[in-house]
């Protein structure tokens, strides 16, 4: 521990719905945000065949739920559940980004607890949380400890695992499941590698906070971790609550014929030659020349010539399971 203290639960909790926001036909309903519970459910993240199981169980603790019908809906239903005391993300990362972009524009980061249920692909902000599956993630949203976590804020847009800087559009919906299953987001890179013929790296400079370091090249890649870090093989679950992140910055380099997984240990792997690892608490990245920078906040691409960042240190509140690390072991 590093004396920081665990908040269990946020004190005296308003009444919450007894109904779980159920219809008739015991199905939950949509009943925005008037219960103090409210689950944002993405019924086409991961497998797609989730929705009932997540009803039922949502109906059994006391959830009203919100269902999404297109991208962008997550945003809305976490605005609107502002006011309720613990609001859940049930999708992958690209929905829980959205809960807490919502969340966010309603300045209620730090007076509403966010929880996740995993049901996407990847699932990697669950693990990195310590949320392994949907039954335990119910048992966090009931018992789990309360953490103030940091929350990265890009453009003004708040992300909660990683920025990434050097993405081609097109990596998000290209990258397949086995992918995401064995990358996370580094499946995105893998991708870009693979799918881009003409991708030729990024000239940028990167500048830290208060002038601490900084960074002048041609760049592959700009991984920046907010509750993730990017070691190939290991723990990637970073300090979330350092007011920091962890920047890896990989040099553009010919990547060969090299492709997948065999260029993801190359660009990341035992050759740490073309690396450069940064801990800061903010930083910008500006493109020199070309077209913009495609950049990914937790999965969801923005387009830009230069990406301000900044931590907000211990700005967000979430529940977190077991496995999750206060203080993890730095990377060598
Ligand atoms: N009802 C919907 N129909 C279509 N798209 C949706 C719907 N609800 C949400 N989305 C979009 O689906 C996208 C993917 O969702 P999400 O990232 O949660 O799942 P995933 O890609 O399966 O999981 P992961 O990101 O963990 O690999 C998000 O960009 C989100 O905006």
């Amino acid at each position: 521990m590093n004396g920081r203290s665990v908040r269990r639960g946020r004190g005296p909790e308003p009444p919450i719905r007894t109904d779980g926001g159920r219809a008739a036909d015991g199905h939950a309903t949509d009943t925005g945000s008037e219960g103090s519970r409210v689950l944002v459910l993405n019924p086409v993240s991961g497998s797609a065949d989730h929705t009932e199981r997540i009803h039922e169980l949502a109906a059994d603790h006391d959830f009203a739920v919100r269902e999404t019908s297109e991208a962008g809906d997550a945003i809305e239903f976490a605005r609107e559940a502002a006011d309720a005391d613990l609001v859940a993300a049930a999708g992958g990362d690209g929905t829980i980004h959205e809960v807490v972009r919502g969340l966010y524009d309603a300045d209620a980061l730090d007076s509403t607890t966010i929880g996740v249920v995993p049901t996407g692909t990847g699932n990697n902000f669950a693990g990195n949380i310590g949320v392994g599956d949907v039954e335990e993630a119910f048992a966090v949203l009931e018992t789990g400890d309360t953490r103030d976590i940091d929350c990265g804020i890009a453009n003004g847009r708040p992300f909660v695992n990683s920025a990434i800087a050097g993405l081609t559009a097109d990596a998000s919906s290209e990258t397949t499941a086995d992918m995401k299953d064995s990358f996370g987001v580094l499946a995105y890179v893998v991708n870009t590698v693979q799918t881009a013929a003409s991708f030729e790296g990024l000239t940028i400079d990167v500048e830290t906070a208060a002038d601490e370091e900084s960074w002048h090249g041609e760049a592959a890649f700009v991984l920046i971790g907010n509750g993730r870090r990017f070691p190939v093989e290991g723990h990637t679950q970073a300090d979330m609550e350092d007011g920091r992140f962890e920047v890896t910055i990989i040099e553009d380099r010919p990547t060969g014929k090299l492709v997948g997984e065999a260029a993801i240990r190359r660009l990341l792997g035992t050759d740490t030659s073309n690396i450069t690892r940064l801990e800061t608490a903010a930083l910008s990245i500006s493109v020199r020349d070309g077209e913009p920078g495609t950049f990914s906040l937790d999965g969801e691409m923005l387009s830009a010539r230069e990406l301000d960042v900044e931590a907000e240190r211990e700005a967000l509140s979430i529940r977190v399971g077991e496995g999750y690390e206060i203080d993890p072991e730095p990377l060598d």
